[in-house]
């Protein structure tokens, strides 16, 4: 009797299965949830036994003579949650310290395999090889266009006549020259509201200003177009608008990129209805003014400091590029550049304002080189201080710490150490890692650009040791006009006023955070006290 008690007890699952899953058979429901128990067991065992993590299961990380090493994070998930908030770059860092997976670290974010170089030499093969010149594309970067775009657009043909049109007409030295009467003219501006600003308030909201003129600065050279705040007040807003939701979708973390069966059915934060609002707001934007460009270029002549739409616009055959790459093309300059240079010339003023002897010596190298004229794009090669100065805030605080946007491995590739990534991983550079790691540079942690007089280092992409423009085939084709942009701003606002705290109101904070690139978490402010000897121009 109390046998047959344990055994009614014991077995009433077997009653209420077939009901659970909709079957009256009790052997169709005992078969299903047999599946199911196995499906589970066989994904929790190969989570268990993977190194890496789910998307690393059979072995994928053993493939070359040398392992990939990397933490298995959660099963399903893997170390999504350790990365989909706070700052990445550090999490990795730490992770790739602590073990020993600075070379390379293999983890899984939801289903996608990724891997992450922490060290110079396993950045440099990464980088540089031409089997990782693709780049894995987001969901709200598609849904953008800009996978029509030099960023996401696969490696190919098409992406090859980008980098092409790139270096010969977008980014040639001639124009980069060409386009400085802009750079001043923006700066002038800059500077005259930063000094009505102090006279006003008595101190500086820095940030403001630096992201209006690099605004218009590449609204400048990208369309011809520059904006005066007084008069285009809702026209500018509208931009601002576009351009502020454009960084927010592509910043947003979404759970589709790492579980894309989740896309037909979860979408909380609402990102392809949002892109699919914004994508005709910009369509009409650039459009309207590729028209307008039409309308008043009548000649084919081509003068040196023509915009980035006149230049489309006169190239002809194989380089002539539809109007709706156009449009991509031209609207992912105005995102990759504008961020970049405003946040990148905060950092660097936010150093200079907390180590007031860099500032002072600075100003000395600059009164030494620039007397009784206009600081120029030519001085800027007579000012190595200032060019250490700027080194080394990119090495302190490179913009993008993990090089902003990963390559995609096209086929397997075998690295010099042994280990072999598998086609189709996502590889990742931890530059925020390598300048911060105590075994490549000295005193990682101190704001000392002296080092850069001892030795020079090329950030341009030569030197992996700091390449915050990454290197290869993909480097930042922007990188010249982003340097000369930060490297005269910067020049400009300490010859022509002295910048210290402003402790009381807003001390200044060198937390950061973490969205398409690395910001300032807390607007700069600071004072700027007028230096009487160098007027304002
Ligand atoms: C301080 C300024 C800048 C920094 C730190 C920066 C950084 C970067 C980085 C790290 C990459 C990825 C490189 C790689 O995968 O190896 C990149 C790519 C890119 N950058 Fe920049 N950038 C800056 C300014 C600019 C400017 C001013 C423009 C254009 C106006 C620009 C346009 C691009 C484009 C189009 C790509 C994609 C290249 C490709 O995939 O072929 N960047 N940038």
């Amino acid at each position: 009797m109390e046998l047959g008690m344990v055994s009614k007890d014991t077995s009433w699952w077997i009653f209420t299965l077939p009901a659970f899953f909709g079957s009256t058979n009790l052997l169709d429901g005992y078969v299903l949830f047999s599946i199911f128990m196995a499906s589970l067991s066989v994904a929790l065992l190969s989570w268990a036994f993977s190194v890496g993590g789910i998307a690393w299961k059979n072995g994928r990380n053993r493939k070359g003579s040398l392992p990939i090493p990397g933490p298995r994070g959660l099963p399903v998930f893997g170390i999504l949650f350790t990365l989909c908030r706070g700052l990445a770059h550090r999490s990795l860092a730490a992770m790739a310290w602590s073990g020993a997976n600075k070379q390379l670290m293999a983890f899984s974010l939801g289903s996608t395999p990724v891997v992450v170089a922490s060290d110079p030499h396993t950045a440099r093969e990464i980088l540089t090889s031409s089997h990782f010149a693709d780049r894995p594309i987001k969901q709200s970067a598609k849904s953008l266009m800009f996978s029509r775009a030099i960023g996401f657009a696969p490696n190919g043909t098409y992406w090859r006549l980008l980098r092409r049109i790139a270096s010969s007409h977008l980014f040639a030295p001639k124009r980069i020259m060409a386009h400085e009467t802009g750079r001043q003219l923006d700066c002038t501006t800059m500077l005259r509201d930063i000094a009505n600003e102090q006279k006003l308030h008595g101190s500086v909201f820095l940030r403001k200003h630096l992201q209006f003129a690099a605004l218009n600065n590449i609204m400048g050279s990208v369309f011809g177009k520059r904006y005066d705040q007084s008069k285009d007040g809702k026209e500018l807003e509208e931009l601002r608008d576009m351009v502020r939701e454009g960084f927010e979708l592509l910043g947003a973390f979404n759970w589709s990129d790492y579980f894309p069966w989740l896309s037909y059915f979860y979408d909380p934060f609402h990102i392809n209805q949002r892109c699919s609002k914004l994508v005709p707001r910009v369509r009409k934007l650039v459009k309207g003014i590729i028209e307008q460009h039409q309308q008043l270029c009548e000649s084919k002549i081509l003068f040196d400091n023509a915009d980035f739409v006149d230049v489309l616009l006169s190239l002809d055959g194989e380089e002539k590029l539809q109007e709706d790459d156009m449009v991509a093309v031209l609207w992912e300059m105005i995102f990759r550049g504008t961020d970049t240079t405003a946040l990148l010339t905060e950092w660097v003023m936010a150093e200079l304002i907390l180590h007031p002897e860099v500032q002072a010596k600075l100003q000395l190298e600059i009164d030494s080189i620039v007397t009784n004229k206009t600081l120029t794009d030519a001085d800027l090669a007579k000012l190595p201080y200032l060019q250490a100065v700027i080194k080394e805030t990119l090495r302190v605080h490179p913009p993008g710490p993990l090089l902003s946007w990963a390559r995609l491995s096209t086929s397997d590739v075998q690295l010099s150490n042994g280990m072999l990534v598998p086609a189709n991983t996502t590889a990742m550079v931890n530059m925020w890692a390598i300048t911060h790691d105590p075994n490549v540079w000295n005193d990682p942690l101190e704001f000392k650009p002296e080092r850069f007089l001892e030795a020079d280092v090329d950030v341009r992409g030569g030197d992996l040791r700091l390449a915050p423009f990454g290197a290869g085939r993909r480097v930042c084709p922007g990188k010249n006009l982003g340097l000369v942009t930060v490297s005269l701003w910067v020049a400009k606002l300490v010859q022509h006023f002295k910048w210290v705290q402003d402790l009381g109101a807003h001390p200044v904070d060198l937390s950061e955070v973490l969205k398409l690139s690395c910001e300032m978490k807390f607007p700069l402010h600071a004072i700027g006290v007028a230096r009487d000897d160098t007027p304002l121009p």
